[in-house]
């Protein structure tokens, strides 16, 4: 018989992930969604012919449970499937910060639990997913974890201690590449680009040098080290960067993201 998905509290990242097991080749029907607003889940029924459930049925009728709400949301979800959540269901959060020893806590004894940390580029297949199993969770359960994030782009598994430090480079890593595409679009208008135009050049050098990234099995070392020229230009903005303590910064900053990921633990953060 198909396993039936439901994806509870559709979002961003709910509707995401959805959206690529649909291209992924999931039949819509044996996808279920939540959503707090009627209007939200009439969008989703709309848009790729799943059905609006609630809470308790998908809890009820889902042979996998996967919660995308926000860390802050958790406690107060848990609360209303715990009655309802039969014995070998497996629950998947999605949230950030919060670890499976929570979800074991509120739900019937035993109930598997996996933690993903995946990113926003599952819009377009392109997600990193880290995966790490709770207490209950077998190497069945991890597989299946993997074969619905895997519709979305690449997976890892790691153990749960690293999943704080994996929200922060791979779950939160898309907004500082944006970031980063912002300031440097800003830096082109200063030298008399137009924005557009400015836009055009830094994306596509940044697909590319994604791509070498990804592809030509060279460390990134190597590949900056290949761009930067004998007395040429590029040497000129490094030194900037590094007067500038750019490295150091995106240290702290990871960091930061880290320790916040650490803070959302209690699930009320
Ligand atoms: N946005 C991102 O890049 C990433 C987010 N995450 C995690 O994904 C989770 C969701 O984040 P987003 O999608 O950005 O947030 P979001 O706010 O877009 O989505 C959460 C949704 O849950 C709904 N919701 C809350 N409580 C509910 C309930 N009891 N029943 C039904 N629906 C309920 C809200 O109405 C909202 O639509 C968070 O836990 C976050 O840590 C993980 C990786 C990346
Ligand atoms: O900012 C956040 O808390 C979420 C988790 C990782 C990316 N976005």
């Amino acid at each position: 018989m198909t396993q039936k998905v439901a994806v509870l509290g559709t979002g961003k990242i709910g509707e995401a992930l959805l959206s690529g097991m649909i291209r992924g080749g999931w039949a819509p029907t044996d996808l279920m969604v939540t959503a707090r607003r009627p209007e939200r889940a009439d969008q989703l029924r709309t848009r790729y012919g799943v059905t609006p459930v609630t809470n308790a049925e998908a809890a009820k009728s889902a042979d996998t449970l996967i919660l995308t709400v926000k860390p802050q949301d958790m406690g107060a979800l848990l609360t209303e499937l715990a009655p309802h959540i039969p014995a070998d269901r497996l629950v998947i959060s999605g949230a950030a910060g919060i670890p499976t020893a929570f979800f074991e806590e509120r739900l019937p004894a035993a109930t598997p639990v996996v933690r993903v940390m995946t990113n926003t580029p599952a819009l377009v297949d392109e997600a990193m997913s880290v995966i790490s199993a709770g207490t209950h969770a077998t190497a069945a359960h991890l597989t299946r974890a993997e074969g619905i994030f895997a519709t979305v782009g690449k997976t890892l598994r790691v153990p749960e201690s690293q999943q704080d430090a994996a929200t922060a480079l791979s779950g939160s890593g898309p907004a500082y590449f944006y970031f980063l595409v912002e300031a440097m679009t800003d830096a082109g208008i200063l030298l008399g680009l137009p924005r557009d135009k400015a836009h055009d050049l830094i994306v596509q050098a940044a697909i590319g040098a994604a791509t070498m990234l990804r592809d030509s099995g060279e460390h990134p070392v190597t590949l900056r080290e290949n761009v930067t020229s004998p007395a040429g230009t590029t040497i000129n903005a490094i030194r900037e960067l590094e007067n500038h303590g750019v490295r150091a910064a995106l240290i702290a900053a990871l960091e930061a993201a880290r320790d916040r990921s650490r803070e959302l633990a209690g699930g009320n953060g």
